[in-house]
């Protein structure tokens, strides 16, 4: 992996002023309470060694979308107390992140006091990477620390431009992400398999061509499967299915021939007439589902081969469920393959990486996040490292180091 500068190569940062751009788009509950603090569990190593290495340090984030002006239910000053509580430690917030409001309030910051500036995206500058805003947040700060793998893909003014302006670092779960993701696909012990599955090929049709170039095995499931094996005349009822992808998914396969990547698609799969847990539901072979009813789980005959792989595997990537494993029974394939993984990983006998959101809410369903080398809070940005895209607030550290 190309060398980007990290926290060890900061010395003597006391009393200095640390722009610190992190992730806080947490998602919160109608009353306004953070339901999954994970992302500022992940930031707060980053923010308490520079705080305890006496810098002043300054957090830049954004919270939803809110377009470029201020929206009173996206401050993030409604998670200011959530932030309070996982780093142990009061922080202060100023209710702009550019002009007199941040000035003030960092002209009154002592060494170690960490301050939250206001949503990045309450400017139209932020998005557009515009050369004056990024100008005016850099004249806050004297160092620029990215520590938001998960906004890496957004070529935003605090993601991007500010490293630029400013010396560059990787925090650590800046760092630690990328390191976890180059075990992953960049230099991966073989055999590599993939997993991925979740509901439309459409939206992952980059990240497949990307993989079967990259990975020994692609093992796809979930809704997404459907089409594949729609694409080779096989009748999949009133599955999910996008039959107008059938020559993409057909392109694919062949790719994949050509490429030594082996595809393992559904043999059987759990059907049903209704979308809704518990509903009456069968096993039928993949060229056995009845015209009334749709896949909505893969079946036992596939969970075994796909452990299979699984087993045989040094690395895994994995990118959304099996099935619909939000409504049971049809979360018995993603549970069963997520718990095996698992347990490979354990064993010492598998590097297994994944990332999501609907893939981390499996996995923790399934009690296998624990042991999974490493699960990644990225969604969007987890998906462009994986189509093998440029991340701008990555590439940036690179090209600045
Ligand atoms: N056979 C199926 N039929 C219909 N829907 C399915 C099927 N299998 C999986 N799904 C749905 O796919 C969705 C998850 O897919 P998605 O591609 O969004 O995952 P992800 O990439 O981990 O999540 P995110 O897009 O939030 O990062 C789930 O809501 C699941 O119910
Ligand atoms: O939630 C995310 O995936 C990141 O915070 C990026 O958010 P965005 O998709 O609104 O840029």
């Amino acid at each position: 992996m190309p060398a980007f500068k990290t926290l060890d190569d900061l010395t003597d940062i006391a009393a200095k002023r640390v722009l610190v751009r992190v992730d806080l788009n947490v998602p919160v509950a109608a009353d306004g309470k953070v339901t999954d603090a994970t992302r500022i569990e992940r930031v707060a190593p980053t923010i308490l060694e520079l705080s305890k290495k006496g810098a002043k340090v300054i957090l830049l984030a954004h919270f939803g979308r809110p377009k470029g002006e201020p929206v009173a239910d996206m401050s993030l000053s409604l998670i200011v107390s959530a932030v309070n509580q996982v780093l142990g430690h009061k922080i202060l917030f100023a209710s702009d992140c550019i002009g007199p409001e941040a000035e003030q309030a960092i002209a009154g910051m002592k060494n170690g006091d960490i301050l939250l500036l206001e949503n990045t995206r309450f400017h139209k500058g932020e998005e557009k990477n515009d050369p004056g805003f990024t100008e005016a947040l850099a004249r806050n700060g004297d160092i620029f620390v990215n520590d938001a793998f998960s906004a890496a893909h957004r070529a935003h003014a605090s993601t991007e431009g500010l490293a630029h302006h400013l010396p560059a670092y990787a925090g650590r779960t800046m760092q630690e992400e990328l390191e976890a993701l180059e075990k992953g696909l960049g230099n991966p012990a073989r055999p590599v398999v993939a997993i991925v599955g979740g509901a439309k090929v459409s939206t992952k049709i980059d990240l497949l061509q990307n993989l079967v170039k990259r990975v020994d095995a692609l093992v796809i499931g979930g809704g997404m499967a459907n089409t594949f094996i729609a694409a080779q005349g096989i009748d999949v009822g009133k599955s999910l299915c996008e039959h107008d992808l059938a020559d993409t998914a057909r392109k694919i396969m062949a790719e994949a021939e050509a490429s030594n990547c082996a595809i393992v698609l559904p043999v059987d799969g759990v059907v049903a007439r209704e979308f809704k847990a518990g509903a009456a539901n069968e096993v039928v072979d993949i060229d056995k589902i009845p015209a009334d009813a749709m896949m909505l789980d893969v079946g036992p005959k596939s969970v075994a081969a796909v452990n299979e792989w699984i087993s045989k595997a040094s690395t895994l990537v994995w990118n959304g469920p099996l099935g619909a494993f939000e409504i049971a029974p049809f979360d018995k394939a993603t549970v069963a393959a997520a718990k095996h993984a698992a347990a490979q990983t354990k064993a010492g006998k598998l590097t297994s990486v994944a990332g999501g959101g609907d893939t981390v809410a499996a996995l923790n369903h399934a009690g296998a996040a624990d042991d999974f080398s490493y699960v990644s809070t990225a969604g969007g940005a987890f998906l462009e490292w994986m189509e093998g895209k440029d991340l701008p607030g990555v590439s940036v550290l690179i090209k600045t180091a």
